[in-house]
């Protein structure tokens, strides 16, 4: 399961790094078209995170893999989603769906990395909901090349 192949993001930065891990949380989708997915229940999300750029940290880092792990581990793992406060039950680009978490997460991550002085980019989300389903977010007006 960690040893997947992912779509490659086209890009020319020096440096890609790639973390993949777990978290395991429960959501639901305040919609009646969501159908059964109205009700709480949980999934063990998979994610793989797209970092890139040019320079290097004081550490010869990228952006340390642990950060990016604990920056939504530590967040969602063992919680409910819609209890946090970038998820609301009021709009649907809101929504806990496979694509708003995964645009969440990017905001997440996007928002550490821009305080750092080397300035990586995340340019790919992937998120694994269910053996069957998962999502890809990229941002859009992000200079990936
Ligand atoms: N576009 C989206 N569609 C659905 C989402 C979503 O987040 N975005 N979510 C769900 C459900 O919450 C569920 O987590 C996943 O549904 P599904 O893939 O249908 O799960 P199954 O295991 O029932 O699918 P199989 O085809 O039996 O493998 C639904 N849709
Ligand atoms: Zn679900």
């Amino acid at each position: 399961m960690m040893q997947q192949i992912y779509p490659v993001t086209p890009h020319s930065y020096a440096y890609e790094l790639n973390k993949d891990f777990h978290f395991s949380a429960a959501h639901y989708i305040p919609q009646d078209q969501a159908g059964k997915c109205q009700q709480m229940h949980g999934h063990t999300y998979f994610t793989n995170i797209t970092v890139v750029g040019d320079e290097l940290d004081e550490t010869g880092f990228l952006v340390n893999f642990k950060q990016i792990k604990d920056l939504i581990h530590k967040r969602f793992d063992h919680g409910v989603i819609n209890h946090d406060s970038a998820f609301s039950d009021e709009q649907a680009i809101d929504f806990p769906t496979t694509e708003v978490v995964s645009r969440k997460i990017y905001e997440i991550i996007q928002d550490y990395l821009d305080g750092l002085q080397n300035k990586p980019k995340c340019i790919q989300v992937y998120l694994r909901e269910t053996p069957t389903s998962y999502c890809i977010y990229r941002p859009r007006g992000e200079k990936s090349t």
